[in-house]
This record gives structure tokens, sequence and C-alpha cells, in this order.
């Protein structure tokens, strides 16, 4: 059993507390779901373990809710700066400038992997929500590493591809901790699944032990 990352603390905002009573561990390997209504907590405790496994130097990949793009520079550069911290300020600069074709044949593959090829020059602000999704999750995917954490990584495309992308993901990241709102998909793809109801954990079992009484519960009132 891996040394819980939260050990019984409660997460929130200054003085407002979100949820309580969390302990929170990710083995490597496992893929973790985490299921509950809108506003039930899921962001934040995605981002309490990803700042404490940063913290703690750990190389973690980062799909966030909002994308967190830069929509005035180009696909390119957004998914080239998953990899910003490798490099020196200088190389990044000339590299933001005057792209380096090494730098776009490292990017291609991942655009052509997350269905954006063709669109490595467009700027972000003209995308869909879709295809911003998409460049969020190729620079998660340029930067690599052992981990994985999405929160809603792919609300924006539709439920084949959602399911063909988080299947590619599997294959690039042993460890993920993924909030979704789609149970099957959760089901499909989560080795362990954590549900968040009422500002607690009310379950964090393997996948195949939940029934679907459990997943009916999260989402009633
Ligand atoms: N930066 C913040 N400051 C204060 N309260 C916040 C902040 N971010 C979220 N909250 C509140 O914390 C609660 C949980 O929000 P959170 O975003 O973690 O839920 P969620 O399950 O991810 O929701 P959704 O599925 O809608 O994204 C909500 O009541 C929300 O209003």
């Amino acid at each position: 059993m891996a040394r819980p990352l939260i050990d019984g603390e409660e997460l929130g905002y200054g003085a407002t507390v979100v949820l309580r009573d969390v302990t929170f561990a990710l083995a490597p390997g496992e893929r973790v779901a985490v299921l509950g209504r809108s506003g039930a907590g899921k962001s934040t405790l995605l981002t309490s373990v990803y700042r404490r496994l940063t913290a703690a130097g750990r190389r973690v990949a980062l799909v966030p809710q909002d994308h967190a793009l830069v929509p005035q520079l180009s696909v390119f550069h957004n998914v080239f700066m998953g990899r910003l911290d490798e490099r020196s300020s200088l190389y990044n600069l000339a590299n933001l400038a005057w792209p380096f074709p090494s730098e776009r044949a490292r990017v291609e593959p991942v655009l052509e992997e997350v269905g954006l090829s063709g669109l490595s020059r467009r700027e972000v602000g003209a995308l869909s929500g879709g295809q911003k999704q998409r460049t969020a999750l190729a620079r998660a995917i340029h930067r690599g590493g052992d981990i994985l954490i999405g929160d809603e990584p792919v609300s924006a495309v539709d439920e084949h591809q959602a399911a063909a992308i988080v299947a590619g993901l599997k294959d690039r990241f042993p460890t993920m901790l993924l909030s979704l709102h789609d149970v099957e998909l959760a089901r499909g793809i989560a080795t362990r699944i954590l549900g968040i109801k009422r500002g607690r954990i009310v379950f964090d079992r393997p996948a195949g032990e939940l029934e679907q009484a459990d997943f009916d519960d999260l989402y009633t009132a």
C-alpha cells in the first residue's frame, strides 16, 4: 500500500472546507477515476494531489479542466510548453520566436495522435472547444512522465473519441488520476474508483467491486 499523499485532512479554499476527512494514496500502476456530481469537489482533490506530487519532485503531466492554454499562441507553442522546464530560458525563447524543425518534428506525431494533424500553426484562440481540449491533452502527452492527472480530460469530445483517447493515455502513462463524468468510461479504464458526495469520499474501491447502485447513489441528491 502506497503511503498516503493526503492523510485524514480537510481540503478547501481559505476558511471554506470542501472535502472532509480525506485520505488518499496513489500507487504506481493504479488508474484512479474520481466521480461525483458537479461541485462535489473532484477538482479540489485533483489539484491537491497534483501539488503534493510535484512538491515531492515527481514528474506529473496535467490536463486541467480549464485547459490553461495561451490563446494567442499556436497549437505547436502550447504543446511545446509541456516541456519548458527541460531547457534553458534562452532555448525556449528562441524556439518561441523561430521554432526549431527538431521541436516541430517531436510535436507533430503527438498532434496526430490526438487528431490535430495539420493544425500545428493554428492560433489556439481560433480552435473549437474539443480542439482546445486535444491541445491540452497533446501538451500532457508531450510532457510525458509516469503520472497523468486529468480533470475531465475528454469532456469536450464525443464518447467514441473519448474512449479512444483515454485508451491511448493508458498506454502512455502507467499511473493516472482522472476525474470523469462518464461512469461507463470510468469503469472501462479505472483499476480503482473513488466517489465523492456531500463533502466526503463515500467510496474508494477497486473498480470491479462496485455495483451500479453505488454509482446511482452518488448522483442522487
Ligand atoms: N478557487 C476557489 N475558491 C473558493 N471556492 C472554490 C474554488 N474552486 C472551487 N470552489 C468551490 O469548491 C467546491 C468544489 O468545487 P470543485 O471544482 O472541486 O468541484 P468539481 O466536483 O470538480 O465540480 P465540476 O464537476 O463542476 O467541475 C464548489 O462548491 C466550488 O464552488
